[in-house]
């Protein structure tokens, strides 16, 4: 009878997440051995000033790439300009430094990371900062560095001054045995890119995290984001970002993807308005910490061709690279978000032909919408 009460209490401890009450109490001592991370054994990691009702205070790393400043300017929306911080290890161009705060941050840096943290009252943290697929590939330390160290940073700060922590994971987070039509949540993930070994130790590591110091961490598992007013930054799904700007610009397009490279994709809004959306969830409404999100999911030759309903001279060929084209045929082809949009409520509101039509008409190219229909 004991050995089967120790044995249920291990199981609570192990299965349930900090908010059930009924877990042990955090072991005694909760954080990292001997660096100058180390946490007092009293520490209380939700003990902050905040509320949940009090105003959040925001910061966003990596903040100068193609999703940051979306981002900032979406959550300065409903938090107020000044409670958005963007940093990044760039100069930003002058209309994102005059759109709202700015700070040097290298995620590499753990001290100048806590000092930021503390001097602006942060109470929540997105982290952008990464390298993707196509340039992890190209510059694997780096990655390992950017991804992995910096990840280890941000989790400690995180857990430290008891911030809200999101993180963004990746279809790249899964490889060529996970189950690619459709990709559910939890399946077998064995990437071989730097990037997605990166994020499935991002994935593990917020989660041991959450159950192992209370840290509230949520993650998505983004799909390839399309934005309109910003490039993407040496991705694996780039092409469909770059195929607008090529039609408008110059009517041609040399896609670096097979014509039939099956891909889950994402409008910028629909990825931004999901982020928040995940961080005000109530707590007891997640059944997971980690989550597929998904809107569409087409090919090189299917987006061409309803780009080709507003744009009839666009010329595409194709001239294949075979380092992202093997990333690509390693990846989702269909991504099942079921259990966002069971939990919270997920939904998303662009699919192929709305998509479409809004990029070309952000790209000024109304006229030829207008001539088309
Ligand atoms: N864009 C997409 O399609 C997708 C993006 N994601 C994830 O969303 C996040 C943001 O993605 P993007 O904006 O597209 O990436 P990006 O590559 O465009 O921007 C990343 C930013 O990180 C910064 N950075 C690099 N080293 C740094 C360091 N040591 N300290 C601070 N910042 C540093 C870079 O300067 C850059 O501005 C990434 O974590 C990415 O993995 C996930 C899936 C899809
Ligand atoms: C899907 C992603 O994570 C990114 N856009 C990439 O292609 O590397």
């Amino acid at each position: 009878m004991p050995v089967v009460r120790v044995l249920r209490r291990v199981a609570c401890w192990m299965l349930q997440s900090p908010a059930c009450g009924c877990r042990a109490p955090v072991l005694p001592s909760r954080f990292l051995g001997t660096s100058p991370r180390q946490i007092p054994m009293d520490a209380n990691f939700h003990s902050t000033s905040f509320s949940e009702a009090d105003q959040q205070r925001v910061l966003i790393t990596g903040g100068l790439g193609q999703l940051g400043v979306g981002l900032a300017s979406f959550l300065r929306k409903r938090f107020g300009k000044d409670n958005v911080i963007l940093s990044d290890i760039r100069k930003p161009p002058e209309h994102v430094f005059l759109s709202g705060p700015f700070i040097y941050s290298d995620i590499l840096d753990y001290k100048n990371l806590r000092e930021i943290v503390v001097n602006n009252r942060i109470t929540w943290l997105f982290h952008y900062s990464a390298l993707l697929s196509a340039v992890g590939e190209a510059n694997v330390s780096l990655a390992r560095a950017v991804n992995i160290t910096g990840l280890h940073n941000v989790l400690d700060v995180a857990a430290e001054h008891g911030l809200r922590l999101f993180v963004p994971s990746t279809i790249g987070a899964f490889g060529p045995t996970s189950p690619r039509n459709p990709t559910p949540d939890l399946c077998i993930q064995r990437p071989r890119t730097i990037y997605g070994v990166s994020k499935v130790h991002a994935e593990l590591m917020g989660e041991y995290y959450y159950y192992r110091y209370g840290l509230d961490f949520r993650c998505l598992r983004y799909p390839g984001i399309i934005s309109a007013d910003s490039q993407p930054g040496g991705g694996t799904t780039d092409y469909a970002v770059q195929i607008f700007h090529e039609a408008v610009k110059n009517g041609r397009f040399e896609c670096n993807l097979k014509p039939d490279t099956r891909l889950p994709m994402m409008y910028i809004d629909d990825c931004l308005r999901a982020t928040l959306e995940v961080m005000e969830a109530p707590a007891e409404s997640l059944s997971m910490r980690t989550y597929n999100i998904s809107a569409m999911s087409f090919t090189p030759e299917e987006l061409a061709q309803e780009v080709l309903k507003h744009v009839p001279e666009l010329q595409v060929t194709y001239n294949v690279d075979p380092v992202r084209q093997a990333i690509a045929d390693s990846w989702p082809m269909n991504f099942d978000d079921s259990n966002a949009r069971k939990d919270w409520g997920w939904k998303h509101d662009f699919d192929l032909p709305e998509l479409v039509t809004t990029m070309l008409n952000f790209h000024g190219s109304e006229s030829r919408v207008a001539q088309a229909n």
